[in-house]
């Protein structure tokens, strides 16, 4: 059976996760929570500190354990890294929730995430990154999710609003 909360929201970086939870946290009154955050005050360094120094394998267990604790006991909305989803186990928790992917095209995410250096996976050709981000990536997002909305050309309000809509009696 589906469970109430947490609502998760998965996507690409740039899809707007970390905002729209926020802004739909507050239009229902919960928290909001984001795992790449859960991961930072527990280590006590950023995401691209932990990748640097660290590596993305130890990153994405860090990851793995955050989403299993927040999955278990987050009454709110959570927000998931953007390769969270590539964790077969974490896929398999996610059956369980209200799962929304945010979708985004290729121009808007790359205006989104600008050439600001916090996201370590893409350093280098942001544009050319994310594409391939994209290409290998949304077919698992979908995979997951009981809801798509589409974000391009939309504001976090229009996107939470629509959320709102279509959960809000089933959440
Ligand atoms: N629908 C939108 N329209 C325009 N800008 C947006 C939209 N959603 C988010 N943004 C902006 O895009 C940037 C990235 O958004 P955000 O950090 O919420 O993405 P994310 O999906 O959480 O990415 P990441 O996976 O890297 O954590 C922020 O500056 C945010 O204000
Ligand atoms: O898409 C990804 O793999 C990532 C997305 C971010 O949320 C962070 O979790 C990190 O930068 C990796
Ligand atoms: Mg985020």
């Amino acid at each position: 059976m589906t469970r109430r909360w947490p609502v998760v929201l998965v996507g690409p970086m740039g899809a707007g996760k970390t905002t729209v939870a926020r802004l739909l946290a507050d239009e229902w009154g919960v928290p909001a929570r984001d795992t790449d955050h859960d991961v930072e005050s527990l280590e006590g360094r950023s995401v691209a500190d932990i990748f640097v120094d660290s590596g993305e394998a130890h990153f994405r267990e860090l990851e793995r354990q955050a989403v299993a604790a927040a999955l278990a006991d987050h009454e709110g909305v959570l927000a998931l890294g953007g390769g969270a989803v590539l964790d077969e186990s974490t896929r398999a928790l996610l059956a369980d929730h209200h799962v929304v992917f945010l979708r985004v095209g290729l121009s808007d995410a790359v205006k989104r995430v600008g050439l600001g250096s916090s996201r370590p996976l893409l350093l280098g050709n942001v544009r050319s990154r994310i594409k391939t981000l994209l290409d290998e990536r949304s077919a698992i997002y979908e995979s997951v999710a009981t809801l798509v909305v589409d974000t391009d050309g939309r504001t976090p309000g229009d996107v939470a609003g629509e959320i709102g809509k279509a959960l809000g009696e089933r959440a």
